[in-house]
């Protein structure tokens, strides 16, 4: 057994190449110097006695949006704190708080602890209105300029009751700023023009990173990070990067997978991280291509397996019922059998059957997620084929497990292999 403080690293400081926002904060983002310039501007109002403005910021994942509104927010704090400026910023996740009702509830929650200290309790059982009500009161009793950043606004789903009633509550004393982030762009679409007018005051769209900003970012990352890694002249970019732990393809091939999709810092600083601790680890002291290889392999297993477990029961249905096909190994198999085995489990699991054709949209869901090949029919009245695109041991093992009526089916399916 391996004894705690024994082991040799290569790490000089793990957490800075942890993916996790909550874990670091990076100190500079030279790649978005255009739209922290479009944040600067909407937030320096408050610097002058007036109102920033209100802000939405989107674009897909892992671009940055976060860590650009920390960074600027905090910048902001700094000068408050060292010029007696009254500041108040209010950070709120809304993923997972579905709707209005719960977003207000937190705020309230926050607003006074911005008083009154930690430990406040979550407010309960009160109407929108009343919470409303709560969040004005305590956002005139904290006073000053206040600036409330709601990220990942789009969870607020059709409850947004909060986005048509506060940026018009016009709290007495008060400077509020409402800033929203988001990575579904449908979302900011999607809103009313009313709130749209009042909340995009002003926009900030960012673009996905290319492979070179990719590798400057890793390469930032990683001389924080890992020893002996440093900038030759101080030039923080990749061509300036020196490492004796990293080989020359390490980071090229981190950023080129994570450019691949969507641009993604996230992933690609995600797959850096996994690749230098398998490395570490093993008491290894070289990461190398084949260890963002081995991460790349463990963490598409890993998304995929997460993604079987948490698959709403329609789509986990469909995939059973495919999963029935290839146990029977007779895969791939066409739209009817695989319907009519759906239709057999519906009824074990007593749930409604879907239409044959809403049927087949999930089965693209499964074939658009990489759970199921698709082959599609050649011509009229030829159909769709499917199989796994995941082994079926994977599948198998991911599959409920619970003893529940899903849970019985998979059980099913485990003992026929
Ligand atoms: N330019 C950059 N330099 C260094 N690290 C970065 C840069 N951009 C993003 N990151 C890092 O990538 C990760 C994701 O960034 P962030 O959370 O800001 O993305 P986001 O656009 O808000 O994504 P999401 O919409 O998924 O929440 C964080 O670990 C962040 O530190």
């Amino acid at each position: 057994m391996k004894a705690f403080g024994d082991e040799d690293t290569i790490f000089e400081d793990m957490d800075i190449l942890n993916p996790n926002e909550q874990t670091y904060q990076p100190e500079s983002l030279p790649e978005r110097e255009v739209e922290l310039d479009q944040i600067h501007s909407a937030l320096r109002p408050a610097t002058m006695g007036s109102t920033p403005l209100n802000l939405i910021v989107y674009g897909q994942s892992g671009q940055g949006k976060t860590v650009g509104i920390r960074l600027k927010t905090n910048q902001l704090q700094e000068y408050a704190d060292d010029s007696d400026m009254d500041l108040t910023v209010v950070h709120i996740r809304c993923k997972g708080m579905d709707g209005s009702y719960h977003v207000l509830t937190h705020l309230v929650k926050r607003l006074r602890e911005t008083r009154l200290g930690p430990g406040e309790e979550l407010p309960s059982g009160h109407q929108r209105k009343t919470l409303l009500n709560m969040v004005i009161e305590n956002l005139e009793k904290v006073g000053g300029t206040v600036i409330v950043v709601l990220d990942e606004i789009d969870a607020i789903g059709n409850d947004d009751y909060i986005l048509y009633e506060l940026p018009r509550s016009n709290p007495d004393g008060v400077r509020l700023s409402l800033i929203g982030i988001t990575n579904d762009l449908q979302f900011r679409e999607n809103l009313d023009a009313d709130v749209r007018s009042s909340l995009g005051e002003d926009e900030v769209r960012f673009e996905p990173y290319d492979a070179n900003q990719l590798r400057d970012i890793l390469a930032r990352r990683a001389v924080g990070a890992l020893r002996d890694t440093y900038f030759e002249d101080d030039v923080e970019d990749y061509q300036h990067l020196r490492s004796e732990i990293l080989s020359d393809d390490t980071i090229p091939l981190a950023a080129a997978l994570g450019a691949q999709d969507t641009g993604d810092a996230r992933e690609a600083i995600r797959l850096l991280f996994r690749a230098t601790r398998f490395a570490d680890d093993r008491g290894e002291t070289t990461v190398a291509e084949a260890h963002v290889r081995e991460a790349r392999d463990f963490l598409e297993t890993k998304a995929i397996e997460s993604g079987i477990q948490t698959l709403p029961n329609q789509r986990m249905l469909a995939l059973m019922a495919v999963t029935y096909h290839q146990v029977h190994d007779d895969t791939p198999a066409t739209t009817t059998p695989i319907y009519t085995q759906y239709k057999t489990f519906c009824e074990y699991v007593d749930v409604n059957v879907l239409s044959n054709r809403r049927f087949r949209d999930r089965l693209n869901d499964l074939a658009d997620t990489n759970v199921l090949n698709k082959r599609q029919g050649r011509g009229r009245g030829d159909e769709n084929q499917y199989s796994l695109a995941v082994e079926l041991d994977t599948v198998l093992e991911n599959l409920p497990k619970k003893s529940e009526r899903l849970g019985d089916v998979a059980t099913v399916l485990r003992e026929r292999v």
